[in-house]
């Protein structure tokens, strides 16, 4: 839904709002005319009482329809308003569904839901609040307008001869303001992103307590942003100010001309004092107008940011496949840059032969999980072919792909509801029973009876405060429901003790002999019964084999190997001293 076919939308949905504003702008103006009619006849002594009963009566009927009509066309205003900011909202979240995980890979989820929360909500204050009044005053000024004609053209004439002026200040100062606009937008934008940041990693900044820089660095961009919208304000205010004197002028020349033409007899009195207080209201209901268009900016670049979602075509899925082609996994010559220009992975070429335990090792920042992530099909490869069974997995279905490959992260997601439901994530129709067998092979069983509910417990629930480790086996009872061939496991790097570590590798070793399984390794002994072990460094494969091989052919192997028995020896005598 673009911003044209949303307005549209709107548009007919509010068309029943703009009558019944019309309705009660015109009831607003007749005590007006009916006043000064009285008084003209007031003038000339040939009133009766009874007819300023009827006055008062007339008023009051009036009075009370702009009231009535008022209440109803906000409802209807804010009913349109609310229906439309639903149908954005499931507008932007039915096209989210259909993007791939690529999109999500580049857009940060943080952006996503400050556009389907925030900028929505921005909409529903243009459409409700502001649109109605933008007609009421449109209206108004149509009324008062088409009234002074009538009274007298000239005068008519007079009370708008500036605005062509303000309309020039207007289309001046625009440009200004939607530069400010945008600048506002964006320093809201980095705002809300720092902040969300800083009040997620609160209890990391902590343990740093007084070293910490990122207090303050949150706090100047808060003051900051202060300042500037301070300044945006006086930006605002003084043209203004100014476009507000051009509008004082028509009256001006309203009262002077109005004077004249009493003076020579042209109009009359009641005439005059009629035209002076419509040309106020004229001016009064013009500066309103104007300051609408603030609003009006706002929203133009609030759609424009809908837009940058809703505007992206979600990338054409290829057929769903009926025999899933699981088999041995290729890479052949990949390359892949994040940012296009910093190499990521280059020239990669390997196997992971079906059903034969794999690992990954190398590094910090050597490419691990990049190779995970582009076999996930989360990015694609800049160059080069994926294939699994032979088929490339830029051919395969997203939801196909997703079904033939598993991965189980360092940091595991998890929903909260349900433990039970958690691990059902693998297989939504798995019962009461099987989802109890996958935990007990993830080795994670025991602990979830521990808790006071069980497989109930909400993972939120304080008594089901899990470890890093703990969360893993969880993801691990996921993966063993879903029963994909080819599994990625991406190690924890944070230290697990030795307990849950074997837990974790039986767990492992639990999901069953026909997987194809790739280990991102961080903790090298582990590993050493792989039936292949590739070495990574700076994006490239240095060196690959079995355990022994590499001890014997890799100088980089035997030196990480070295580090890792030198931590364990550490962890040894550490235990042993306790
Ligand atoms: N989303 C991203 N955007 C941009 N660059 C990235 C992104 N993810 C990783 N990189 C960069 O790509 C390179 C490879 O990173 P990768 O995460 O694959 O390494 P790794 O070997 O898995 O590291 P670690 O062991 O620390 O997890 C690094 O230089 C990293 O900074």
């Amino acid at each position: 839904m673009k911003e044209n076919n949303f307005m549209k939308e709107f548009k007919k949905k509010g068309r029943l709002s703009s009558v019944l504003t019309s309705v009660s702008v015109i009831a607003g103006m007749i005590p007006i005319f009916v006043v000064m009619l009285m008084v003209g006849f007031l003038s000339k002594g040939n009133v009766v009482t009874g007819s300023i009963w009827a006055l008062g009566a007339l008023i009051c009927l009036c009075q009370a329809v702009k009231a009535v009509f008022y209440a109803l066309a906000i409802w209807k205003a804010h009913d349109s308003a609310y229906s439309s900011l639903a149908e954005i909202r499931l507008a932007l979240i039915e096209h989210l569904r259909n993007m791939t995980l690529r999109f999500f890979q580049k857009r940060k989820t943080g952006d996503l839901a400050n556009i389907i929360n925030h900028d929505v909500e921005r909409v529903e204050l243009y459409l409700a609040h502001t649109l109605p009044e933008v007609v009421i005053t449109n209206v108004l000024l149509a009324v008062i307008f088409i009234s002074v004609m009538i009274l007298d053209w000239r005068l008519g004439l007079a009370m708008i001869s500036t605005i062509p002026l303000v309309f020039l200040a207007m289309y001046i100062f625009n440009k200004l303001w939607t530069r400010m606009i945008e600048k506002y937008h964006q320093s809201v934008k980095t705002m809300s992103e720092d902040l969300m940041e800083y009040i997620a990693t609160i209890p990391a900044i902590k343990a740093f307590s007084k070293d910490e820089k990122k207090t303050e660095q949150v706090l100047d961009s808060l003051h900051a942003y202060i300042a500037w919208a301070k300044k945006a304000t006086i930006g605002e205010a003084i043209p203004m100010s100014f476009i507000m004197m051009l509008l004082e002028g028509g009256m001006i020349v309203l009262t002077i001309l109005g004077s004249i033409l009493l003076r020579g007899n042209q109009i009359d009195m009641v005439k005059f004092i009629l035209a002076v207080i419509l040309g106020g209201q004229f001016s009064e209901a013009f500066a309103r107008l104007m300051s609408f268009e603030h609003s009006k900016a706002v929203f133009k670049n609030t759609m424009a940011t809908i837009d940058s979602v809703m505007g992206v075509e979600p990338e054409e899925e290829n057929e769903k496949c009926r025999d899933l082609p699981a088999g041995d996994i290729e890479f052949k010559n990949i390359h892949f840059s994040y940012d296009g220009e910093k190499k990521a992975l280059e020239d990669i070429n390997l196997v992971f032969q079906k059903n034969t335990v794999n690992a990954i090792v190398g590094p910090s920042g050597s490419g691990k999980s990049t190779l995970a992530n582009l076999l996930m099909g989360f990015w694609k490869a800049d160059g080069g072919k994926i294939t699994i069974g032979g088929k490339s997995i830029d051919a395969m279905h997203e939801r196909d792909l997703s079904a033939l490959v598993s991965i189980v992260q360092q940091e595991v997601f998890l929903f909260n509801t349900s433990i039970a439901e958690n691990i059902r994530i693998g297989k939504k129709d798995a019962g009461r029973e099987e989802v109890i067998e996958a935990a007990k092979k993830a080795q994670i069983h025991d602990m979830i009876m521990s808790l006071p509910r069980g497989y109930e417990t909400a993972v939120g629930e304080a008594g089901a405060r899990l470890s890093g480790g703990e969360k893993q086996r969880i993801s691990i009872a996921r993966m063993i429901l879903k029963n994909a061939p080819v599994v990625i496991l991406d190690e924890a790097t944070a230290a697990i003790d030795p307990y849950h570590e074997y837990l974790i590798q039986k767990a492992i070793s639990n999901l069953g002999k026909n997987k194809t399984l790739i280990i991102i390794a961080h903790h090298l002994n582990t590993i050493t019964h792989a039936d292949q072990i590739l070495v990574m460094e700076d994006g490239r494969i240095k060196a690959r084999g079995k355990h022994e091989e590499l001890l014997k052919s890799s100088r980089m192997y035997q030196a990480m190997v070295k580090a890792q028995n030198e931590v364990d020896g550490w962890q040894i005598k550490e235990a042993k001293a306790l």
